[in-house]
């Protein structure tokens, strides 16, 4: 257990993030560390070389921790290069998906998150990786993450955008096949998508796997198998009731390694990034890697 003063911070702020306008953020980021006597940095991303140059400005400077300000892609960006560091994450949500934000308990206000800066504290949390690229969060495979690609490849940001892809997409998707190894139990079929599950909820809320614990050691992969396309509401209210291991659809696997065999190439994403892995990825639990900044109310907890 760590109770953390910082004097010196980076943030790392995706200007585009989330289509929100962050230029008073600025100001507020001045003021609270202003007040609380503390130097920051701020690097803007621009989309290109963005890791490069972060590992850089961490390399010259003594920062106590950095900061990303953005979506669960910006995130997964800052987070991975402070894997197996001492040196901590901190979280601003501002993207279009705050997935890990929210499964961690960081306030969604803006003004409340700053606070962090200040009054926190910090734990290890559990990160996974898949053929060697860093997740944090969720990954999947399947019919999330070609609404994903689509999302991403498309004008408009937003949670509605990404619910107008879902439901175009949603009756022409075909399940496909895939084969999983694991150290505790195997699965070989078809499936409408399979998750990579580090933590809970999707940004949109959708939880597709309500038990799970970011510092057991473990990861879930969550399937939801093929269903008629009736069942489908059904199984949309269950994700958004912290009911799916209730769905006769829902099966999960609970472990800490494994191979998965996308044996028709389907697309997949890391933390919302699509990314090509090719037909077999090799999944690896990190346990306890990363160390982040929380409310300090979360000392009651089990984090
Ligand atoms: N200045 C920039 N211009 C364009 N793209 C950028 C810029 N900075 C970062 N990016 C891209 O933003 C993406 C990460 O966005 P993030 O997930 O944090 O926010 P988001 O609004 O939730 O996501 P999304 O882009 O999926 O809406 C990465 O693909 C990254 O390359």
């Amino acid at each position: 257990m760590e109770e953390a003063k910082l004097k010196s911070l980076l943030f790392v702020i995706n200007p585009i993030a989330g289509d929100i306008d962050k230029e008073e953020l600025e100001e507020d980021i001045k003021t609270v560390c202003t007040d609380h006597d503390i130097t920051f940095e701020i690097h803007k991303t621009t989309g290109d070389a963005d890791k490069e140059k972060i590992t850089e400005l961490i390399k010259q400077a003594k920062y106590d921790a950095v900061f990303a300000v953005g979506g669960d892609g910006t995130v997964n960006m800052v987070a991975a290069l402070l894997i197996g560091t001492d040196m901590p994450l901190g979280i601003i949500p501002l993207g279009s998906g705050n997935g890990l934000s929210k499964d961690l308990n960081i306030p969604q206000d803006t003004e409340d998150a700053l606070q962090l800066i200040h009054r926190n504290i910090i734990r290890n949390i559990d990160t996974i990786t898949l053929n060697g690229n860093p997740s944090i969060h969720l990954s999947d495979f399947g019919f999330n993450a070609l609404v994903v690609k689509h999302f991403h490849d498309g004008e408009t940001r937003g949670p509605g955008a990404y619910a107008w892809i879902a439901m175009q997409e949603y009756l022409a998707y075909e399940p496909k096949k895939y084969r999983i190894e694991t150290d505790t139990e195997n699965f070989e079929g078809p499936a409408f998508m399979v998750t990579i599950a580090n933590a809970n909820a999707f940004g949109s809320n959708a939880s597709i796997n309500p038990n799970g614990i970011l510092n057991d050691g473990k990861f879930e992969i969550c399937l939801i198998e093929p269903f008629p396309k009736t069942a489908g509401l059904g199984i949309l209210y269950k994700l958004y009731t912290d009911s799916i291991d209730t769905s006769v659809y829902s099966r999960k696997i609970c472990c800490s390694r494994a191979t998965i065999y996308n044996l028709n190439q389907e697309v997949m994403h890391i933390d919302g990034e699509p990314l090509e892995l090719g037909t077999t990825v090799e999944v690896k639990m990190l346990s306890k890697s990363l160390k982040v900044i929380l409310p300090e109310e979360e000392n009651q907890k089990h984090l």
